[in-house]
């Protein structure tokens, strides 16, 4: 590729950074590694949450679209909201969840579950969006990874990775098919795993309507079990954001 018009790495904070192979310790050095690839000062470099709390989400975003846009503003060029991303109906959901229920992590593990197959079956995967063509993997001895592609929807996908080892259980899901109802889907997919705590994170293209969430902190919510812990809304250019971190309720 060299004609990139819209790049996105995101992670979530690390549990351990001083584990990880430079330069992934810290973002600060991801982003500027990624900054020689995309010069220009298109790149942009984002925290969202706490970073001072335990759970933060990264984000390095590229948009040629934005430099296109400055350099028409210093030539006086009108409306620079013209220049909109080719992707006009985009739209991408991650879920990523940690301190997930160990009862809902047998089926991650070789020893209980035949095939990659099955584990997508009874754990439920497989019928969280339907009409997808999968292929998954059960790493030995445990652990779960599966890409999915719509048999309807064109570039339509999903894709579930498990970590079951309950000392740093994670499990993370992103679709970039519409949804009508996202709190349905949100809901659906922490049912399945039934986290402590998880991050919502979603790009809708420009003007399109984003996910509202409640952000009272004492009534159950729609989530039930959960309420809002971080809630952030930005824009970017050529997409809205939005950014919440939610809590299980103490039992
Ligand atoms: C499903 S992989 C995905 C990791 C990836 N960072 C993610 O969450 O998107 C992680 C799980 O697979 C297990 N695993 C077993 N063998 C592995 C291997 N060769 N490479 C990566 N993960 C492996 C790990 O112990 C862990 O439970």
């Amino acid at each position: 590729f060299d004609n990139v018009q819209d790049l996105f790495y995101s992670r979530k904070n690390f549990k351990r950074p001083e584990l990880q192979r430079t330069p992934h310790r810290s973002f600060q050095e991801e982003a500027e590694i990624l900054n020689q690839f995309f010069p220009g000062k298109g790149g942009r470099a984002y925290c969202l949450g706490s970073f001072n709390g335990d759970d933060c989400w990264y984000l390095y975003y590229f948009s040629a679209a934005s430099i296109k846009r400055k350099l028409m503003a210093r030539q006086n060029l009108p409306s620079n909201r013209s220049i909109k991303s080719k992707n006009e109906n985009d739209q991408t959901l991650e879920v990523l969840m940690t301190g997930v229920d160990p009862k809902k992590m047998v089926n991650f593990y070789k020893e209980n579950c035949p095939s990659a197959s099955e584990a997508t079956k009874v754990s439920g995967i497989g019928n969280l969006i339907p009409g997808m063509t999968i292929d998954d993997f059960l790493f030995d001895p445990c652990g779960y990874s599966m890409n999915g592609v719509s048999k309807t929807v064109p570039g339509g996908y999903m894709t579930i990775h498990v970590t079951p080892e309950p000392e740093f259980s994670y499990v993370s899901f992103e679709t970039n098919i519409h949804h009508k109802n996202y709190k349905d889907l949100i809901k659906r997919v922490v049912k399945l795993f039934g986290p402590k705590q998880f991050v919502v994170t979603f790009f809708s293209s420009e003007g399109k309507p984003f996910i509202e969430f409640e952000e009272d902190q004492t009534e159950r919510s729609y989530y039930d079990d959960y309420y809002v812990e971080d809630l952030q809304v930005c824009r970017l250019p050529g997409y809205d954001l939005t950014y919440a971190l939610f809590n299980r309720f103490p039992s």
